[in-house]
């Protein structure tokens, strides 16, 4: 099962893949007109009703895939304001190849005729809102005819990851005989009374289990969001180290959010205010973390959208215990990580974790061990479900998986096993995971700092540091290629 967003992300990594959209289209369009082939014989008239986006694309191709039966094709508006170029260029063959095209810029105008077959391809999984003009009056049109219907992808009017009918009582909607649908069946496909076809289209499987430049698409920001919208972090850390809770936060702010704070020892306080003023410090009494903070670090955690616990942290007794005591009574969500990490595995917590060990952390924890990274992905899998947290396993392979999916990450480099890189790291993910659902912020983190790293490669070769990695996180998440 494939959520349209998801979809959508799958598509553009399998374009980086070396994919392109276009060949997906032309498997689509095969796709079709095979599952017509199984529906009418040749000879027989065949409706093909496109919208202006890749859905309708899909059917101009089917066309030409379909020259032994009597098709007319039915574009809903004008060539001109076909949404995506590979569509118009689809358009543009068939206007070429003197194949039969109408173009209807008013339903008044839609001739299906009397065919035995229509094809609904006026909508997919682009579909926002309740259906506009002309397309609600060509649906209803189409309710008027006889002959089956094959939807492709999902049928016209229906919201794809719900089933439910677009615009609700006053929304129209294809009543579908037959769905072929593409790479993987749409949730809201499960409560229609049509035949489902599943196609494959040739997007390769590394599409699916790798992150690529597509799971970014998910961070589009909304224009109109405000100061505190685009997250709230608190990193709390520091003791023996300073430099990496200085790097969390400062890589958090990078990877979007609006403002971190950094909950701290008062010496490792001064120390962080002074590398950054774009940080907030909220300083403990003493040098480390200890019981005594703990209701105050609840306090401040419970303001925050998420928060990036353990960096520099250390790992004395004193501390740990209050990692114990913080988890146990924490309900958010948090990224774990360094000595905190060791804490996880026996203690009992409502809250949402992100762990992010290494491999020898994971050992440390009492997780499991492999080789390649394959039979680490199933290992992880099995431990994060023991867990019942996500896990984030770094490595030159780092798997995420939250015990049921699992998402791998190739970005990165060896010039980042310098200090420091593992900070950015948790300190990216703790940003993420105030605007995304946990295994995505995880996955979307693991990949953006390792493409930060394979940016600062390209500038510095094997000699990068961490604060280079955090300069490059902007452009690392950017999505307008
Ligand atoms: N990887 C794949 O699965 C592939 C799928 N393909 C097909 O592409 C569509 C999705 O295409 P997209 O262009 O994103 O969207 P649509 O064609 O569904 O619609 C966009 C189009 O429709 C307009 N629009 C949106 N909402 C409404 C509305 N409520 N009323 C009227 N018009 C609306 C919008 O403005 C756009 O113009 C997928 O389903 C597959 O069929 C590709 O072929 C390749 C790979
Ligand atoms: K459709």
């Amino acid at each position: 099962m494939i959520t349209s967003r998801r979809m959508a992300a799958v598509d553009a990594n399998a374009e980086a893949l070396g994919v392109p959209r276009k060949q997906l289209m032309e498997s689509s369009g095969n796709a079709i007109a095979r599952v017509v082939r199984g529906l009418v014989d040749p000879g027989a008239s065949v409706a093909l009703v496109c919208g202006r986006g890749n859905n309708g694309g899909d059917a101009l191709v089917a066309a030409r895939f379909l020259q032994e039966y009597e098709t007319a094709v039915h574009l809903l508006g004008r060539p001109e304001t076909i949404t995506t170029q590979i569509a118009r260029e689809n358009w543009g063959a068939l206007v070429a190849s003197e194949l039969e095209a109408a173009v209807v810029q008013d339903s008044r105008a839609f001739e299906p005729g009397d065919p035995d077959l229509v094809v609904d391809a006026i909508l997919g999984t682009g579909v926002t809102g309740a259906l506009r003009e002309p397309e609600r009056s060509v649906v209803e049109l189409l309710g008027d005819l006889e002959a089956p219907v094959l939807s492709v992808d999902v049928p016209t009017g229906i919201d794809p990851d719900t089933g439910d009918r677009l615009g609700g009582t006053d929304g129209v909607a294809i009543d579908a005989d037959h769905v072929v649908t593409f790479h993987d069946r749409k949730p809201g496909l499960g409560s229609l009374d049509a035949e489902v076809t599943v196609a494959d289209i040739g997007i390769p499987r590394a599409a699916e289990l790798f992150t690529g430049p597509g799971d970014l698409l998910q961070l589009d920001r909304r224009p109109d969001s405000h100061k505190g919208e685009n997250g709230e972090v608190l990193v709390v850390g520091g003791g023996p180290y300073t430099g990496a809770p200085t790097l969390a936060a400062a890589a958090a702010l990078r990877a979007g959010a609006d403002l971190v704070r950094v909950a701290c020892p008062e010496v490792v306080a001064r120390e962080v205010q002074a590398f950054s003023p774009d940080l907030i410090v909220r300083p403990f009494p003493g040098e480390t973390l200890a019981s005594p903070h703990v209701d105050r670090i609840l306090e401040l955690a419970a303001a925050h959208d998420a928060v990036v616990f353990g960096p520099g942290l250390g790992d004395t007794e004193a501390a740990l215990d209050a990692v114990r005591e913080f988890l146990e009574q924490f309900e958010g969500n948090a990224v774990i990580d360094a000595d905190a990490l060791r804490v996880v595995p026996a203690v009992d917590t409502d809250a949402t974790l992100v762990c992010t060990p290494h491999q020898g952390e994971l050992r440390a924890m009492g997780g499991p061990s492999a080789e390649d990274w394959e039979s680490r992905a199933d290992l992880a899998a099995d431990y994060a479900a023991e867990l019942d947290h996500i896990l984030l396993v770094k490595g030159k392979y780092d798997v995420v998986t939250d015990g049921e999916s699992v998402r791998v990450n190739r970005t990165g480099n060896p010039g980042m096993t310098v200090g420091g890189t593992g900070d950015v790291l948790a300190g990216a993910v703790g940003a993420l995971l105030a605007v995304l659902p946990p295994f995505e912020a995880a996955a979307v983190g693991a990949f953006a700092n390792g493409r930060a790293g394979d940016i600062a490669h390209d500038d510095m070769g094997n000699g990068l540091v961490a604060t280079d990695l955090i300069d490059r996180l902007p452009e690392a998440l950017r999505t307008d290629e």
